[in-house]
């Protein structure tokens, strides 16, 4: 049932259409005016405010669009439904581009026409987004996050003073409010889930679910029970009702990460469903009503996915109207220092007290300089490892400063011209050549050659199983026939 206080206008230029619009409105109980051409269509808003604008594409007088971008410019609240002709993906996609809450395709199926009009209405009456209050919750597998973040703090968790970080959090701004499929890309580790997040934060939608899908993570035979929902008996194997990812993500945000593993027949469902905007869970006859904003991510090439044919080109324009592109860290070094700092502090707040390590200028120069082709992951993996590794030294000394993890200390070697491409791996070497020197020198007693390095027994035993050090001179031996060891020697 419609929000008998929302108001409508209606632009559309047939008026046996105009009617028929009118009328289902009207049943829906909403108060409703109507406007054949644009000029009239300005007179109305001229003196009215409404919370839905309905427009057709073509008027006799110019393009629906004007509408859009003369709310646009004038800051108005209306929320934009624009009627494109069937096959015109162009348009409707433009239109999202302006900002209209959300599009529908000619002939106007009213079933979705219903079903579109209320979710913008809706959003309207929830505007603001209340940030304490809460929702049902739908499977915990399927969400990931159960606290409603404000918009700032989940822009804030997107740590980055580089104008590339800062043009990113713009357009989640700017885009969050609107209902059009957003394409976050990247490579691996570079934040494409903060930022879907993020988005899902500043919307109007952020205090409706979140459910974060990994596609590529899904058994193929059970992709669609996933996505659509089940009945149970079903399928083999369903033993109970299960709730789909279009239902339970229901008046909030759809994440579809790693979209590009999704096999071809599964994209082709996937596009029915976004299309007609219904979804029927195996086993059922009963359509449901899809009321989601999907963000899909990915870091493969797409577009080169759909011209070697592995990723269906109408599925693409659905899903990627508004893309969003973070680039690698290797692009924006200068991120490096905000992001250990803000990686140290969450380490930290996982189980050091609260106590935050601080690194060295000298340290993070040298980690600014690694390639680092697992991005802000990468960094996070090298800062927690050296925790890990060096618990004594990362620990605070009674100033409160704290000495950084002896891993990180760049050796002398790299103070040369010559600098190691994988960080990781040439620190590994050093420390794998440097313990089987001492452990040689002892005779392969391990307490004489942690003493000799020192450091305890514990961190010795550590070490050597994580760098799988001979514990013999037999092994020692064996080992140095191996070409993984060879460079070590
Ligand atoms: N700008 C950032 N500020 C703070 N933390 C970040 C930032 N970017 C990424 N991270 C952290 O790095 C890790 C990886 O980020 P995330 O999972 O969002 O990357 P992704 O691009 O989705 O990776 P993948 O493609 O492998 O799924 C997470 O722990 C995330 O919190």
């Amino acid at each position: 049932m419609g929000n008998s206080s929302a108001t409508i206008l209606v632009v559309d230029d047939e008026p046996d259409l105009r009617t028929l619009y009118e009328l289902t409105l009207l049943r829906e109980g909403y108060r409703v005016e109507t406007a054949g051409t644009l000029a009239q269509a300005r007179a109305h808003l001229q003196i009215c405010r409404f919370d839905v604008l309905i427009t057709d594409m073509r008027l006799p007088d110019g393009l629906g669009m004007e509408l859009l971008r003369e709310l646009c410019a004038q800051r108005r609240n209306e929320r934009a439904i624009v009627m494109t002709a069937y096959g015109s993906a162009e348009n409707a996609v433009e239109a999202l581009r302006y900002g209209a809450f959300d599009y529908l395709t000619k002939p106007v199926d009213l079933k979705q026409f219903r079903t579109i009009v209320a979710s913008a209405v809706s959003h309207e009456a929830a505007r603001p987004p209340a940030p304490t209050q809460q929702h049902n919750t739908p499977p915990a597998a399927h969400r990931h996050g159960e606290e409603i973040l404000s918009a700032s703090a989940a822009l804030d968790r997107l740590v980055g003073t580089s104008a590339a970080i800062q043009q990113v959090k713009q357009r989640i701004q700017k885009v969050a409010q609107s209902m059009a499929p957003v394409l976050v890309t990247g490579e691996s580790g570079t934040g494409k889930e903060l930022v879907a997040r993020a988005l899902h934060a500043c919307s109007h939608r952020a205090h409706g679910p979140w459910v974060a899908v990994n596609c590529g993570a899904i058994p193929e035979h059970l992709l669609e029970a996933e996505f659509f929902g089940a009945r149970k008996g079903a399928y083999t194997g369903a033993t109970a009702d299960r709730e789909g990812f279009f239902s339970a993500a229901r008046g909030g945000t759809l994440f579809l990460d790693e979209i590009g593993e999704l096999p071809l027949a599964m994209q082709s469902k996937l596009l029915r469903v976004i299309q007609e905007r219904r979804v029927r869970p195996l086993g059922t006859t009963q359509e449901e009503a899809v009321d989601v904003r999907i963000v899909s991510a990915t870091h493969r090439d797409l577009a080169a996915d759909v011209h070697s044919g592995h990723f269906r080109q109408d599925l693409y324009y659905r899903l990627n109207v508004i893309d969003i592109a973070i680039p690698p860290l290797r692009e924006r070094r200068e991120d490096v220092p905000a992001l250990c700092a803000a990686l140290l502090q969450r380490i930290a707040g996982e189980g050091m007290g609260n106590l935050v390590p601080t690194l060295s200028d000298h340290v993070l120069a040298h980690l600014q300089q690694q390639p680092l082709h697992g991005n802000v992951r990468e960094l996070e993996n090298l800062l927690h490892r050296a925790i890990a590794l060096d618990e004594e030294m990362a620990l605070p000394e009674a100033t409160g400063t704290v000495v950084p993890p002896a891993v990180l200390h760049s050796p002398p070697r790299c103070d040369t011209d010559e600098l190691p491409s994988d960080l990781q791996a040439w620190l590994d070497q050093q420390e794998r050549s440097i313990l089987m020197r001492a452990l040689q020198s002892c005779g392969f007693n391990r307490t004489a050659a942690a003493a000799r390095l020192g450091i305890s027994l514990r961190q010795m035993r550590y070490r050597i199983a994580r760098l799988q050090i001979p514990l013999s001179p037999d092994e020692a031996e064996a080992s140095s026939d191996n070409p993984l060891y060879d460079a070590h020697h």
